[in-house]
């Protein structure tokens, strides 16, 4: 699977939908490069753009302006490199009479790289019955459906959209587990995007969020994890080793404060601030985005 070509690469890629009086900027003038053999995480608010910016790199629409390439090629116009990815989505279409072991065995003849074992060891894990029809399955069995195709395709670009709709926790922690165990011995590149950011916070390398069709963060999870702590403690202190750290929230409570700021507190700067007394909290992942986002903050961190 060795290229030198970015996975994908978005050049000023937007994507307008008319609708009356106007027309919704689903996506507008995103860029972005997506190194081979990493995790992403696509974020981002119900309508942020996020199927949209899949939808383009999968050439399943077609962009206003711009363009996406994967692994150097348009793919609408290049059948090797629509052979190269697997988009996992809710709104997969099948035929009536489709059961499970239909859609499995089109996906082993679709993906060159097809582990069946896989497969049918997933199958048995999330319990999936292959005689029933798709049409028939529980909202969870269809992601589960979804989820196998996705991870035993082993496409070099896979996109999973809300791959756990409906699964429960045992399923979701199935998923990520097995993800994480292939791709170790079969790196490429994923791209999963997700509501459910501190779930998959681990799973993730590098976070693009999305907000409003922009694109207003695109860091590694480690840069971005951390990047927001509170300090809890009397309102001198506090305000004292948050120096001059941008604020994000605060919270007055008599003579104590609760202040989140933007930036880390590690090493001498973290035993000073608990010398005295403060309590030190790094955010988690998706407090940081939802901090980072409520403020206006850019792809800085
Ligand atoms: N076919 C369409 N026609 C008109 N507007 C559309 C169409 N598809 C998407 N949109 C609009 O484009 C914006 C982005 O939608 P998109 O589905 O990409 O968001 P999303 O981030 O995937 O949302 P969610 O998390 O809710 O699935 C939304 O405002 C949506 O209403």
């Amino acid at each position: 699977m060795s290229t030198t070509a970015p996975a994908l690469e978005l050049r000023s890629l937007s994507k307008h939908y008319r609708k009356r009086g106007g027309a919704v900027a689903a996506l507008e003038n995103v860029s972005t490069t997506l190194e081979p053999e990493r995790i992403y995480g696509l974020l981002g608010r119900n309508g942020a753009g996020k199927s949209t910016l899949m939808a383009l790199a999968t050439a399943q629409a077609f962009p206003t302006s711009g363009e996406a390439l994967v692994f150097g090629h348009a793919a609408y116009e290049h059948r090797p490199t629509l052979a190269k990815i697997c988009f996992v989505k809710e709104s997969q279409k099948y035929p009536d009479d489709f059961e499970v072991r239909h859609a499995l065995h089109s996906a082993s003849l679709a993906f060159p790289h097809w582990d069946e074992d896989f497969a049918r060891s997933l199958t048995q894990e999330l319990r999936l019955p292959t005689d029933r029809r798709i049409k028939k399955l529980s909202r969870g069995q269809l992601s589960a459906v979804g989820i196998i195709i996705g991870l035993a395709s082993r496409a070099e670009l896979t996109f999973f959209d809300e791959p756990y709709l409906g699964l429960d926790a045992v399923a979701r922690q199935v998923f990520y587990d097995r993800l994480l165990e292939d791709f170790a011995e079969h790196p490429r590149t994923i791209v999963l995007s997700s509501h459910l950011i501190d779930e998959v916070a681990d799973v993730l390398e590098h976070v693009l969020l999305l907000e409003d069709g922009e694109l207003v963060l695109d860091a590694p999870a480690d840069e971005v994890r951390g990047g927001v702590t509170t300090l809890h403690g009397s309102t001198a202190a506090v305000l004292e080793a948050a120096g001059a750290l941008p604020v994000l929230a605060r919270k007055d409570l008599g003579p104590v404060t609760q202040l989140t700021v933007r930036g880390r507190f590690e090493g001498a700067a973290l035993a000073a601030a608990e010398a005295q007394g403060i309590g030190i909290e790094p955010a988690t992942l998706q407090q940081t985005i939802v901090f980072l986002t409520r403020a206006g903050e850019r792809a800085e961190l």
